[in-house]
């Protein structure tokens, strides 16, 4: 018991200083709403300035030196906000996420130049006198830390809650119009808050470096994880919740380096690393998963997502590419290896193009997760002696479970929570798997060679035939650029985009958030352990400081810069990394270190400074504007033809399967309010029953919790012989439930007919693997053709959405839903926003769905002329609860409704045909 009290106590210390490097993140989250990756780099660069120039380089006594530090840390805070996040107000949000991982590499990078790698002991400079109490020692420094975070938290608290600007902080983080009001422009508050962050980080840079020593890396590795964690913990915005994450993994951390001897015994490992910094993270990562949610809620703002690159191939380039390359690679001389990098990194990208690109899930651990693949790979050409493709086949395989493990949190996690989370992960398994040599196989001195390699009787070691293994990294990245254009193209691609762009709507649609998100981890599993076998096996012995969890923050970095939505992305992208073609280029010839990181840092603020949506996509803007010049536009476009979208010929209405919905004694409740209660309703097949009554009266909740994006607290739902209450959004979709939504959520990112598409892609178990090879150019099938002819839509498909006028993007959001051909469709406020003629015409369009189809349609809608003149039945609602239901008639002379919703007589004649 005293050994465990004397932990947790020596744990304080630790906990202190990342509550409070956390306590900055949250400030600067809740006054910019951006999150600081580069919290750690700053803490970093005041630690070294503090401690190594001014004090040991200058003799500075510690007060003036810890000022100044701290000064310029604030500093480097206010000016990344004035210099770079102002001008990206408006971008993606992953866009300023990877502007400040742009910092973080600057900063961390710009250190390892000045001050050089090596491990630097830092004294304690905090009284270090030693309490007694009972056996336990408690050491003063760490009380002192304490009582400074605890300080701190109390009076961030305090101003947040009590002061002018600290109210104005609060406000701006939930919206940026009521910091106005305040008084407060948003780019001051986030000045400030970059200013305040800059300066706690500094501070605790300067405190916590006495623990931990100094390294370039590893501190701000761990730092960063660290701090970003206890942030996580408090959502980002409580600080007495932060404080108590921080401490909570300080103190965790401290008490499994007391029980690391039994972990270790009770794994029957050897050797066990690591375990102290990743046991308190995975506590973490549970809590969140368990806290976090399936589906997002209805007040989930869809984020903006830089573009995406349209996936068409166009052979003669990709020809010229290929043989220039192969000509480089010919002659390239002392080049060779960093061309050989350079291939292998755009395969690592291609699964960030994938991931983060397609499918919209952040990961900062793809090099870790290629890492396991070079490990893996290694053990079985170096030890087990196996050649060289099943080698490679079984590491990918194991990778690809690997990558299904870390999609886990996805489920559950999204945007930049996941960021951190998969930091997190990677961080666990560079400590615990790459720095333990009982599991890469390396003893000290001896570690797991890599032999002669042979593929079909061709040697391509790399020691021995550096072009060989270029040339093999070079087919391997083409193979893997078509199979991700592939991708791009297809059905299964679509899939992805739309879980990237709006998850809900995806859901409703059938499309599987859950597998699509599994789908991506795996997929982009497979590339990183591929990318990773070339990148491991290019050396006598793998080398895994390359795989560590600064190498997949780069790689992010450098694919934003490249493009992150283009395939051509990720080939630019890897161009800029450490060690590649450019950066060897302008750096000191070696092209590796850290030098040629710091310029990649560089490269990215200013590329996402002049186009956010990166490198490839600038190139691709002005190849069409090349090819919009009058010599071009004469030439037939292939491309243009290919990505058109055809209708399916003939008129053909087809008559959707006649399936009944039947509500019975609805109850949703949300915390203590209860939104519906006791509902009833049975939408027949060829019925259009209306579903009215005042705001907030729970229409829209009828429809989510039918539709399974909320979970009744009583009831039962019923369609045709299922009982679906326990089904998931997707199911019920397939099954033929389908909605639109009051608020649209269209898939913005991809044109009208991708849309409508995506509302009917009929999805078979082998498209997930045949849409990598050959995805096909498909009709959009007969239903989806009659609900683009009934709602006017052929003219506009190949149309981004926000390019339409309101009112027909209600009407793509519809088309949408209907597109599948479903039995019962749930239709949310549709009218909203169109005019009389077009509410006309959609009255029309919703009878056909009826009365062609055979659909049953629940209309919620305040229109009450359309309510009036379409539906067969109407229920009404108030407060939750039916107060009527009949024939239009019967309910338009039903005084109960008169008064609750419909109003007078002279506002009813208006509205009763
Ligand atoms: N996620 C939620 N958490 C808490 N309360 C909620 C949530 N969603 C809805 N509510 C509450 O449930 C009640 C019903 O809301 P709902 O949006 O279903 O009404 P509505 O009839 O569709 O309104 P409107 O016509 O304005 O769209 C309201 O009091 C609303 O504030």
């Amino acid at each position: 018991m005293t050994e465990f009290v004397q932990f947790a106590i020596l744990g304080l210390g630790g906990g202190s200083a990342y509550a409070l490097l956390a306590q900055g993140v949250v400030l600067v989250y809740r006054g910019s709403g951006v999150v600081n990756f580069a919290q750690g780099a700053i803490a970093m660069v005041a630690a070294y300035l503090c401690l190594e120039t001014l004090q040991r380089d200058h003799d500075w006594p510690m007060l003036p030196a810890f000022v100044v530090a701290v000064l310029v840390a604030a500093a480097i805070g206010l000016v990344f906000q004035v210099a770079v996040l102002r001008w990206l107000a408006n971008a993606a949000p992953i866009v300023r996420l990877a502007a400040t991982l742009g910092l973080l590499v600057i900063l961390q990078s710009g250190v390892q130049q000045f001050y050089g790698s090596k491990s630097i002991r830092v004294r304690s400079f905090l009284p270090n006198d030693a309490y007694h109490w009972g056996d336990v020692v408690v050491q003063q420094d760490r009380l002192i830390l304490l009582g400074i975070a605890v300080g701190l938290t109390a009076v961030l608290w305090a101003l947040t809650r009590f002061t002018r600007v600290g109210l104005a902080i609060t406000a701006a983080a939930e919206n940026e119009r009521a910091a106005a009001a305040l008084g407060w422009s948003p780019h001051r508050l986030a000045a400030l808050t970059w200013a305040g962050g800059g300066a706690l980080a500094g501070v605790a840079g300067i405190l916590v470096a006495p623990l931990t020593g100094l390294t370039p890396t590893a501190f701000v590795v761990i730092v960063t994880v660290f701090a970003l964690a206890a942030a996580l913990l408090g959502g980002f915005r409580s600080f007495p919740l932060t404080l108590l994450g921080g401490l909570v993994l300080g103190v965790g951390e401290s008490l499994v380096v007391l029980y690391q001897d039994s972990i270790r015994d009770f794994l029957h490992m050897p050797t066990l690393t690591g375990v102290n910094r990743a046991v308190p993270f995975l506590v973490i990562l549970v809590v969140l998963v368990v806290r976090g949610k399936g589906l997002p809620l209805r007040s989930h703002v869809s984020e903006r997502l830089p573009r995406l690159g349209s996936g068409a191939l166009r052979w003669p380039g990709i020809v010229i590419a290929v043989v220039v390359t192969v000509v480089a690679i010919a002659f390239s001389g002392d080049w060779l290896r960093s061309l050989t990098l350079t291939l292998a990194a755009a395969v690592f990208l291609l699964s960030i193009v994938v991931l983060t690109g397609y499918a919209g899930q952040l990961s900062l651990a793809q090099y870790t997760v290629g890492g396991l693949g070079a490990l893996i790979a290694a053990r079985l050409v170096g030890q087990a002696g196996w050649p060289l493709i099943p080698a490679a086949a079984v590491s990918v395989a194991a990778v690809v479970v690997v990558g299904v493990l870390f999609a886990l949190p996805a489920l559950r996690t999204r945007g930049v929570n996941l960021a951190v989370v998969t930091l997190g992960l990677g961080f666990t398994v560079q400590e615990m798997v790459f720095g333990n040599p009982a599991l890469t196989g390396d003893k000290l001195d001896n570690s797991v060679r890599i032999p002669q390699l042979t593929l079909f009787g061709v040697d391509v070691t790399a020691a021995g035939h550096p072009e060989r293994w270029a040339l093999v990294c070079l087919t391997v990245l083409t193979v893997s650029a078509l199979l991700v254009a592939n991708l791009r193209r297809s059905r299964t691609g679509r899939r992805l985009i739309a879980v990237r762009t709006n998850e809900r709507a995806a859901a409703s649609l059938g499309i599987s958030v859950f597998a699509v998100k599994i789908y991506a981890f795996a997929l982009a599993a497979g590339l990183a352990a591929v990318a990773g076998i070339l990148l491991g096996l290019r050396n006598t012995a793998v080398t895994y400081v390359e795989f560590n969890a600064f190498a997949s923050i780069n790689a992010v970095v450098q694919a934003v810069t490249g493009g992150l939505g283009f395939v051509l992305g990720g080939v630019v992208g890897a161009l800029l990394g450490p060690g590649a073609l450019v950066s060897r280029l302008l750096s000191d010839g070696s092209g590796s270190g850290a030098i040629a990181t710091l310029i990649g840092g560089v490269i990215l603020i200013v590329i996402l400074l002049t186009n956010q949506n990166g490198i490839a996509d600038m190139l691709a803007r002005t190849a069409n504007a090349i090819r919009g010049l009058p010599l071009f536009t004469a030439l037939p476009s292939r491309v243009k033809a290919s990505r058109a979208h055809e209708l399916s010929s003939g008129d053909e209405v087809g008559v959707v399967p006649a399936t009944p919905l039947a509500v019975r004694g609805l109850g949703v409740r949300f915390g203590g309010v209860t939104a519906v209660d006791g509902v009833d309703l049975t939408v027949q097949p060829g019925q259009i029953v209306g579903l009215i009554g005042p705001n907030g009266a729970g229409k829209t909740t009828v429809i989510d919790a039918i539709t399974g994006f909320v979970a009744p607290s009583a009831g039962q739902v019923e369609l045709g012989d299922h009982h679906i209450t326990g089904w998931s959004t997707a199911r019920r979709s397939r099954a033929g439930l389908r909605r639109s939504f009051q608020s649209l959520e269209l898939f913005e990112d991809i044109t009208v007919g991708d849309n409508v598409h995506a509302g009917a892609d009929e999805s078979t178990r082998w498209s997930w693997l045949t849409d990598l090879l050959w995805p096909g150019r498909r009709p959009l099938p007969a239903s989806a053709s009659t609900a683009v002819r009934d709602f006017e839509l052929t003219d506009v498909l190949n149309t981004m959405p926000d390019q339409l006028p309101y009112g027909r993007r209600r009407l793509v959001g519809i088309a949408r839903a209907v597109a599948s051909g479903p039995s019962v469709i749930l239709l949310d406020e549709p009218a909203a926003g169109l005019d009389e003629a077009e509410s006309r015409e959609l009255a029309q369009c919703i009878r056909r769905l009826a009365d062609d189809r055979g659909a049953g349609v629940l209309l919620v809608e305040h229109d009450m002329g359309l309510v009036m003149s379409t539906c067969d039945r109407i229920v009404v609602l108030e407060a939750g609860r039916v107060i009527a239901e009949g024939t239009p008639d019967e309910i338009a002379s039903d005084a109960r409704v008169r008064t609750a919703y419909l109003g007078t007589d002279d506002e009813m004649t208006g509205v009763v045909p």
